[in-house]
């Protein structure tokens, strides 16, 4: 395990099955990451977020879009006037790799106040 929290650490090129990880690494990294669930078809991590009107919202998705390009590493998002939720995934995976809970973490710091 990488010592570096994942918030500090940057998505790498990850590509192909090796980097998929197993059911209790995604276990494991989603311990820290309150309130990321895996989805429904285990292939993706998912987190609801909720705001006050819609420029908040909107402010929201611009940050998590910055830094998503900013890695590399783009996500699923659903919006409303006062809420977002994200999906983290890697399609050239076909499932989860650790760019999607670097990215969760980076969100997160995102939110840190
Ligand atoms: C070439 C480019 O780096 C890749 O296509 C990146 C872009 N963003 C990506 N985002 C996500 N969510 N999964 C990917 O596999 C992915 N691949």
């Amino acid at each position: 395990m990488n010592a570096h929290p994942l918030s500090a650490q940057h998505c790498q090129p990850r590509k192909g099955k090796e980097h998929a990880l197993d059911a209790s690494a995604v276990q494991e990294l989603l311990q820290q990451l309150p309130g990321w669930e895996l989805g429904a078809d285990g292939k993706a991590i998912v987190k609801d977020f909720r705001f006050d009107d819609f420029h908040r919202t909107l402010g929201f998705i611009n940050a998590v879009g910055f830094m998503a390009n900013h890695e590399d590493h783009h996500p699923d998002i659903e919006a409303g006037y006062g809420h977002c939720r994200l999906a983290w995934s890697t399609h050239d995976v076909g499932g989860l790799s650790l760019n999607d809970f670097i990215c969760a973490a980076r969100v997160e710091a995102l939110l840190e106040r």
